[in-house]
């Protein structure tokens, strides 16, 4: 069985999520804490970082996007990147543009669990502008269509729908959900598919000192 090391709040992880169930692909979620010393992901990712797909033949896939790559060479129906290489390009810049989001959102984390003495204010800024200026861009692309990218639902409105939600995970008091009204109807539209229904992110508890 097809197995996906995932953990309850990863955006990157549920992007994977969100394809496998699209593509009705069976899988084995494996939830953990990547950050606690239980973890099992750096026996499938010399990076230490999940999420991680694991193959039956014990070989492994990891980096979100690569792993989104695989899922599309293998799994390739229903596709879930445009068939247009410059509609391809425009939604693997969506998904840079959502990566980016997430990752000034781990960055902003980690530096608010230091002491409050040994935190930057301008290393917060910079990550804070990193949210705001790609959630502009996020907002800016979607525009007022239906989907994000195309005429079909696809990687641009998941990894869109994934970032948004994972906001009220990570940064629950950013103002986006003012200030963007088309990206609140779009992740309203897409947390109703069963994909997103199913894969809600919510907090995890972390046991171990990471910073
Ligand atoms: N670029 C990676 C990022 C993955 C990532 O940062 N995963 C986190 C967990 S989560 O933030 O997604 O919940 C992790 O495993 N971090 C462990 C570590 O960085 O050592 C991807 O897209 O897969």
């Amino acid at each position: 069985m097809l197995k996906l090391i995932s953990a309850t709040p990863s955006p990157y992880a549920r992007k994977v999520r969100i394809a496998l169930a699209e593509k009705d692909i069976p899988f084995e979620l494996i939830t953990e804490v990547p950050w606690d010393s239980t973890t099992q992901t750096p026996r499938h990712n010399p990076l230490e970082k999940l999420p991680v797909l694991i193959f039956e033949d014990g070989s492994s896939a990891y980096e979100s996007r690569y792993i989104l790559e695989v899922i599309e060479a293998k799994w390739p129906e229903p596709a879930l990147v445009p068939a247009d290489p410059w509609e391809r390009l425009a939604a693997r810049k969506v998904e840079v543009i959502a990566d980016g989001i997430c990752d000034a959102c781990v960055l902003l984390f980690w530096e608010r669990h230091r002491a409050p003495e040994q935190q930057s204010a301008e290393w917060i800024a910079r990550q804070r502008r990193k949210v705001d200026g790609g959630l502009r861009a996020l907002a800016e692309t979607a525009g007022r269509r239906e989907w994000v990218v195309g005429e079909r639902f696809g990687l641009a409105d998941i990894v869109t729908g994934t970032v948004l939600r994972y906001l009220d995970v990570r940064f629950p008091e950013h103002p986006w959900r003012s200030q963007y009204p088309n990206l609140v109807a779009l992740s309203a539209r897409l947390e109703a598919r069963p994909s997103f229904a199913g894969s809600v992110p919510v907090p995890q508890v972390i046991s171990d000192k990471v910073v």
